[in-house]
């Protein structure tokens, strides 16, 4: 099979940091091509090269047997190349056909009336096997795998022959995942390639055809077998050392019995979102919540932490009721939130990484209206080390990062100390494999100083191998509990997925 793309040599130079040194990549009409490598690596980058967003200082790209530049984005999907990135630049307030059609010249004069609009956006859904997607109804509305398909149909409205997604799984729910999967496989069926990135090994393996390594803007590896590469090669190949996830050792099972809760929620009903659900987290335990997107689990997190007003129940941290509605007083009970859409929620994109490291705990660095910015940068510097957040400067604005590397960042805010309950949001979303064995490490280490954690991961592998105790939600209510050492993957799944089967 002949090579549809051929990147050669891709150079890129941004103020200060070499994110591109020299990158091949080739990708074959008709497969699946995984790139692989670390938070920081560059593969953002090098797809918004592809994609038009960047280009580069050196190398050359030859699309279809033809060397091309893409001035802007535009031109690079008017050359059959699109590109789906994990913030799905959709208009939430404009139809889901208006969404397919924008920016492409058959929107403007191509379509006489909307109705013929309308029909050419269902059928390209139906292509996708979505045609239960109405044309007419606003984006906003539909969920997130919602939007990757509206995102995909307008990927293929520009007739693309190659398409670009980047993390296009961490936002999905697990049986998302395989819709997503199904439309792939019928998507290369036609001829069309794909450009997969994932931080998920096990879906390279399922997805994947052919894979490609980065590691720190330099090729470590091109087009390996996705099959038939061992894990553990990979995870070499991207590291430099032999790291897979491993889960740091647990206090045997009832270590916490007889010690305070930190958490204890009683009776807590947030109507169309959970009900009824009573839970504790004791001093020094991780408590992991396992549960579908949309079974109320990061609603429960938003609600401990008084974002959300109840209806019924209560929150309390070590005796004390957390009052709904205000967060600024969980904030001083000692509570740390690190929410799953962490760019919009969270952090100060124009910020340094230290300031938005240390922005939380602010208060201890001011004495008589002086910010200690001593005590301010020392501690930026060590969370910066602990969390091995690259480039390893806390001065940078903390847009320049990586995703990954921003996502270590607002975790590393609430590792600065003093809090007693920790609640995390899907903690490890875009974190690279190394990075994530350092993280459960840290997180355990702040268990084991006596904080509290309550965890909620898509991953059921993450909240088994992390957790102390486990309780799986389905459609808003606690279906089980028990230590997490007693359940296995297939059991948890079986128990939340039963409900979305209905
Ligand atoms: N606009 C920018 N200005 C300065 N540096 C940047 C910019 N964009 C990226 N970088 C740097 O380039 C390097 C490569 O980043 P890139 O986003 O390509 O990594 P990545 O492999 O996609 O990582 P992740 O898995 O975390 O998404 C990083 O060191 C990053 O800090």
């Amino acid at each position: 099979m002949s090579d549809l793309l051929v990147m050669r040599g891709i150079v890129k130079q941004f103020p200060g940091v070499r994110a591109l040194d020299g990158v091949d990549l080739d990708v074959r009409a008709g497969e699946v091509h995984c790139l692989l490598g670390q938070n920081g690596a560059g593969k953002s980058t090098l797809i918004k090269i592809l994609a038009g967003a960047h280009r580069p200082d050196e190398g050359t790209i030859t699309f279809g047997g033809e060397e091309v530049q893409f001035a802007n984005p535009i031109a690079a999907i008017r050359s059959g190349i699109a590109t789906i990135y994990q913030e799905l630049d959709l208009v939430a307030g404009l139809s889901v056909a208006e969404n397919i059609f924008l920016g492409n010249e058959r929107s403007s004069y191509g379509f006489t009336r909307r109705n013929g609009m309308n029909r050419a956006a269902a059928e390209l859904l139906a292509r996708l096997g979505h045609g239960e997607i109405r044309p007419t109804i606003e984006v906003g509305r539909l969920s997130a795998a919602g939007m990757q398909i509206v995102s995909m149909a307008r990927a293929l409205s520009h007739d693309v022959r190659l398409i670009v997604m980047d993390e296009p799984s961490a936002a999905l729910a697990h049986d998302e995942v395989g819709n997503l999967f199904r439309v792939i496989r019928d998507l290369t069926q036609e001829g069309v390639a794909v450009v997969y990135i994932s931080h998920r090994l096990e879906e390279i393996r399922e997805i994947g055809d052919r894979v490609t390594v980065l590691k720190d803007g330099r090729t470590a590896a091109v087009g390996l077998p996705a099959r038939d590469t061992p894990t553990s090669r990979v995870v070499s190949l991207m590291t430099g050392r032999d790291v897979e996830y491993v889960f740091p050792p647990r206090p045997a099972p009832g270590a916490h019995n007889g010690r305070p809760d930190v958490l204890r929620v009683e009776g807590l009903t947030v109507p169309k979102h959970f009900a009824d659900v009573s839970l504790s987290v004791r001093e020094g335990e991780i408590v992991g919540l396992a549960g579908l997107v949309g079974s109320g689990r990061s609603e429960i997190i938003e609600t401990v932490y008084g974002a959300r007003r109840p209806t019924a129940g209560k929150v309390m941290l070590a005796g004390e009721v957390v009052r709904p509605g205000s967060t600024s007083r969980a904030v001083r009970l000692g509570m740390g939130l690190a929410p799953e859409e962490r760019k919009a929620q969270a952090l100060l994109m124009n910020e340094s990484v230290g300031r938005n490291i240390t922005i939380a705990g602010l208060g201890k660095y001011a004495r008589l209206g002086w910010v200690d910015r001593r005590a301010e940068r020392e501690t930026a510097q060590r969370l910066v080390k602990t969390m091995d957040i690259r480039p390893p400067d806390h001065r940078r604005p903390v847009r320049t990062l990586s995703g990954g590397n921003q996502q270590k960042a607002v975790l590393a805010r609430w590792l600065v100390e003093g809090r007693r309950l920790l609640l995390l949001d899907e903690p490890t979303r875009g974190v690279d494999v190394g990075a994530r064995a350092e993280l459960y490490a840290v997180i355990r280490q702040l268990a084991d100083e006596g904080v509290g954690v309550l965890l909620v991961s898509s991953e059921v592998p993450e909240v088994l191998g992390l957790a102390d105790r486990v309780l799986v939600l389905r459609e808003g209510r606690v279906i089980h509990e028990s230590d997490a050492r007693e359940l296995d993957e297939p059991r948890v799944l079986d128990m939340i997925m039963e409900g979305s089967a209905l």
